[in-house]
């Protein structure tokens, strides 16, 4: 069984695990944020997010309906209003329509998910269950990977606004405020962890539980790039109408 580590240097280790698992690294990321990718890819990675976004109210809803601390309940049920908001129209999900919309993605289609990746739909089901099944420490950690988020959606919006000439500062709006709430969550959930894993099996927990996320992410990615790059979509799944030309020059 390994040491019990102290809280910094849990907190490196998990630091450690972004730097190396997060998608960040992802070579679909670099060809998003790098202009490589074709107009079809854009719209593939946005359609197939959106179930991501969609899942993540529904996840801290589950996280919440575990928490026995009213204070910890009161700052987690932010997320939930970030992105539900108060009324149609406001807050996350909505404004990842924006984006779907703006690309010219049938809303019907984006928000049915019946045009999605089979993988996408298996990895967005294994974070629902995941901080269904696993200890709520362990839950909590796998939201960690906001800690390395503002970084990546600051190289991202960047690099789309400047390599895609039908992406403009309000498609991406969603983006303008999740680094300040990415960075407000991820506060909160590693002063948790840290205050909260206190032997060694529970500090593995909380690392294998960032380990998840990160492959979980990973994995959305992964098939994005095996089904657009290589122009080959499960069958039921989202055609871009650059797809023939794709698959000519692969
Ligand atoms: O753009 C990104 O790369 C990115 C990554 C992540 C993440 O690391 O899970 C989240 C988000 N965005 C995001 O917008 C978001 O609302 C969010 C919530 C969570 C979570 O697990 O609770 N991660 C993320």
């Amino acid at each position: 069984m390994p040491d019990l580590l102290t809280s910094e240097e849990l907190e490196a280790k998990l630091r450690e695990v972004g730097a190396e698992r997060y998608h960040h690294r992802h070579p679909f990321q670099i060809r998003l944020q790098s202009g490589q990718c074709s107009r079809g890819e854009v719209e593939a990675w946005a359609l197939n997010r959106y179930l991501y976004q969609a899942c993540i109210p529904r996840k801290d809803a589950a996280i919440l309906s575990r928490m026995d601390d009213v204070a910890l309940r009161r700052e987690w049920r932010q997320r939930i209003v970030d992105h539900d908001g108060d009324h149609d129209g406001d807050g996350g999900i909505a404004r990842w329509l924006k984006l779907t919309d703006d690309l010219g993605l049938d809303r019907e289609a984006v928000m049915s998910g019946r045009l999605a990746l089979p993988a996408t739909k298996f990895a967005v089901t294994a974070y629902l269950t995941f901080v269904r099944e696993q200890s709520l420490l362990a839950a909590v950690a796998s939201s960690l990977t906001e800690l390395f988020s503002p970084s990546v959606i600051q190289v991202r919006t960047a690099g789309m606004l400047a390599h895609y000439d039908y992406v403009t500062p309000a498609t991406l709006a969603y983006f303008t405020r999740r680094p300040i709430q990415a960075k407000r969550d991820s506060d909160c959930a590693l002063a948790f962890v840290k205050a909260h894993a206190r032997t060694p099996e529970q500090q593995q927990d909380v690392v294998a539980a960032l380990e998840f996320k990160c492959a979980m992410l990973w994995s959305m990615l992964d098939a994005l790039e095996h089904a657009y790059v290589y122009a080959k979509p499960a069958p039921g799944a989202f055609e871009p109408a650059d797809l023939g030309e794709r698959l000519a020059a692969a």
